[in-house]
């Protein structure tokens, strides 16, 4: 008999990677989140990544950061983002006591959605915004509604897969 394998990876690699995976979908040029929504016994129950809400095309709304003058059109009214995408994508009931691990911290707006979900845990990779108005506001509210969150501790790990 064999021993098993030794270098599988952890049940944090393989959900904060499946959240990366995910936010490759995303058409945002400048910013890919990818979320991911896990069971108390680590099965996964939804995935999102940032987008334009269903029959908003890709090709007609803006992807611009900034107001140019004469569209004057940003993406920030439109996109759905990662975490709210993988809140709503869950079609199987409650999401009370699961897990997210997203790439990004989660903005005010998404913190309000996880919270009234009943998602008790965070995982998040970059923290970009740290600071800004959304970025406090979010660890405010996580912090009043006792939402843990956890900056995920990177392995270091590289994982390839050819597709
Ligand atoms: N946690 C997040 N989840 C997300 O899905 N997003 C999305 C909204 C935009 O599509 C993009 C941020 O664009 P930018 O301001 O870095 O060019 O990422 C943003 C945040 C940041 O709070
Ligand atoms: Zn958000």
């Amino acid at each position: 008999m064999s021993a098993k394998r030794s270098d599988y990876i952890s049940w944090d690699e393989y959900f904060m990677g499946v959240a990366h995976l995910s936010g490759m979908r995303s058409k945002d040029p400048n910013t890919q989140v990818g979320a991911c929504i896990v069971s108390p016994d680590n099965k996964i129950l939804s995935m999102g990544y940032n987008g334009f809400p269903k029959g908003c095309s890709d090709d007609e709304f803006p992807w611009e950061r900034e107001n140019d003058n004469d569209r004057n059109l940003t993406k920030y009214p439109f996109v759905t983002h990662s975490e709210l995408n993988a809140i709503l994508n869950y079609r199987g009931g409650s999401l009370e006591g699961t897990k997210l691990y997203v790439s990004l911290f989660p903005c005010n707006e998404c913190a309000k959605a996880i919270i009234q979900a009943g998602i008790r845990t965070v995982v998040y990779d970059s923290d970009k915004y740290e600071g800004t108005p959304s970025n406090r506001a979010a660890k405010r509210m996580f912090d009043a509604a006792g939402v843990n969150y956890v900056q995920y501790r990177k392995t270091g790990r590289m994982i390839r897969i050819e597709v």
